[in-house]
């Protein structure tokens, strides 16, 4: 059963104004897998979103629903059934330096130092730079998530928080237009998740880049993002609602919970991903 819910819209930032609206385009996106039998598992079934040059969307649902999924085909690494997704009028059809992907389990190569894990994206990019330049990016991506004391260590040597931000750093030091976040702080510990949150925020604010994030967590997403995209159930999943959040930047945890609009939202939201959970369809 379809749960019966009224569109919860407020209004758009004016900061969104300035941006390309339609930087990335996702129209009448399916996409299905083979199954076993024969048969085919349709996991999206017609995905429509715009998403704005600067613009920071989370993405929430239900376990299952496709979320990492569309994810994937954004970034290039799974191809639509059938649809069109384009970055700036432009199809993606496959991995790109211009959409990175921050996954939650950090993906850092362990016998690399965490300088030599950035270094790696740098120099499969930077194709025209000199040695020296090269370091100096790596050196600054370090610093902007406060990793320089750290350079020389492996990953097995750092916490979990720090691993995340060696990923996001070697993400940014390819200077991406894009950042697709799969539960980057999902495995962190909530001291930790809320630090690297803010710092996240804090340097997509300085860099001006668009951000699909997927998360579980509906405090997250109102804290960081423009918009909210909420999924239906898989399997045949869609878009179920799109939350404006009308939070001016930069955005104080503190303060924004002690707004009304910050618990209607969270209401809002807890509402319909608790009504997709009890009428499973
Ligand atoms: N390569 C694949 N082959 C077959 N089925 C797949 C494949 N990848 C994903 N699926 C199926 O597609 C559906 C959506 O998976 P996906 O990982 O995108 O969901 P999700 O919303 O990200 O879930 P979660 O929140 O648990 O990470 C699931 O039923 C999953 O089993």
């Amino acid at each position: 059963m379809t749960p019966n819910f009224a569109t919860y819209t407020t209004p758009r930032l004016k900061t969104q104004n300035k941006m390309n609206q339609n930087f990335l385009e996702i129209e009448n996106l399916v996409k299905a897998y083979p199954l076993p039998d024969g048969e085919k598992l349709v996991v999206l079934d017609g995905i429509n979103l715009s998403v704005g040059s600067e613009e920071y969307i989370s993405i929430i649902g239900h376990s299952g629903c496709g979320k990492s999924t569309l994810l994937k085909i954004v970034g290039g690494l799974e191809k639509a059934t059938s649809g069109l997704v384009t970055l700036e009028g432009k199809e993606i059809r496959k991995p790109g330096a211009e959409r990175m992907m921050v996954f939650q389990h950090y993906s850092l190569l362990p016998w690399l130092t965490v300088e030599e894990n950035v270094r790696l994206a740098v120099d499969e990019v930077y194709k025209k730079e000199s040695a020296r330049e090269k370091k100096q990016i790596v050196t600054e991506h370090l610093a902007m998530v406060n990793l320089t004391k750290a350079a020389r260590q492996y990953p097995d040597e750092i916490s979990g928080g720090m691993k995340q931000r060696v990923g996001i750093a070697r993400a940014l030091a390819i200077r991406p237009k894009m950042l697709l976040m799969d539960e980057p702080f999902g495995a962190l510990d909530a001291l930790t998740r809320g630090k690297l949150q803010r710092q996240v925020l804090q340097i997509c604010e300085q860099n001006r880049l668009a951000v699909m994030m997927i998360t579980h967590d509906v405090d997250e997403a109102i804290l960081m993002s423009d918009r909210i995209i909420l999924m239906k159930n898989g399997p045949n999943a869609n878009i179920g609602e799109i939350l404006d959040v009308p939070f001016a930047h930069p955005r104080d945890p503190h303060e924004l919970r002690e707004s009304k609009e910050y618990y209607d939202l969270r209401n809002h939201a807890l509402d319909f991903l608790d009504r997709y959970f009890t009428h499973d369809e």
